[in-house]
């Protein structure tokens, strides 16, 4: 796919010679989202820190937004972000000085309009001046969305987006990045497991299963060729290994 956001091939990764991700490939189209599903230990983390050159891969190639991500990590990273409710942000600053470290790391432009536009966007405001060690768990998942989109990212990476929300809010931050990526034509990758969320934002879905790829397509095409009416059940079927895709071997 040439105009692929993210280009995966071969890609493998193992820990003490145990493979964690074992030989994948898959691309990841401009401007669609893409949920990588699997259940614990499936690969999903790993593959998403390899995307980010956090890790380097054992053998395989990945193209992130039309570059070498091993050898050109530095000219992709910042235009690519990434959040998730797992990585912590340092606890004794306050939301706005985090905001400000970040924002320097990324050499935003205007940044004190910049985080005060997110503040809005993102409700902040009543806790800009905190320390971030003492918000909620929500709250603080809206921080790290707001310093995921310091560099208006044109890939997203996002690990369990709206875990700890709750559902009014979570139906929010989707329709946020919803509107971010129809009017920046960003790319969204995200890892989740919650099935409604995959329904409602992806155009696609890759599902991985002990490091490797088990099947892929969009959630219409995986609800049909499974015979089921939602995602949960197919991800159910392939996760108990229930029953084979129709027309498979
Ligand atoms: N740093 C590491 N050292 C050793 N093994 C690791 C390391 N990171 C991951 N693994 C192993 O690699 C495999 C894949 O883990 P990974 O975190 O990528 O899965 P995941 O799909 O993100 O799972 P979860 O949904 O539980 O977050 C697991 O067996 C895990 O134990």
């Amino acid at each position: 796919m040439i105009d692929a956001a993210i280009h995966v091939e071969k890609l493998s990764k193992s820990f003490a010679g145990q493979p964690a991700v074992d030989a994948i490939s898959f691309s990841v189209a401009t401007g669609s989202t893409t949920a990588l599903l699997g259940g614990n230990g499936a690969g999903k983390t790993t593959t998403i820190s390899m995307l980010l050159g956090l890790l380097l891969p054992d053998s395989g190639t990945i193209r992130v937004l039309g570059e070498d991500m091993v050898k050109h990590r530095y000219r992709v990273l910042p235009r690519v972000n990434f959040s998730s409710p797992y990585v912590e942000l340092p606890h004794r600053l306050s939301v706005r000085e985090n905001l400000t470290v970040y924002g320097h790391l990324y050499g935003v432009s205007k940044l004190k309009q910049r985080i005060a536009q997110l503040a809005e966007e993102l409700e902040l405001i009543d806790f800009l001046d905190r320390a971030s060690g003492r918000l909620s768990a929500g709250q603080k998942t809206r921080v790290a969305i707001a310093k995921a989109m310091l560099n208006q990212p044109e890939l997203l990476l996002l690990d369990e987006p709206t875990a700890s929300l709750d559902p009014d809010t979570a139906d929010w931050v989707r329709g946020y990045f919803r509107a971010y990526q129809q009017r920046s034509g960003a790319t969204i990758l995200l890892a989740s497991h919650n099935m409604a969320e995959v329904e409602r934002l992806c155009d696609q879905v890759v599902m991985m299963k002990q490091g490797g790829i088990v099947d892929a397509g969009s959630p219409a095409q995986l609800r049909e060729r499974y015979g089921r009416n939602d995602l949960e059940q197919v991800f159910l079927d392939i996760a108990r290994n229930r029953r084979l895709p129709h027309g498979a071997a």
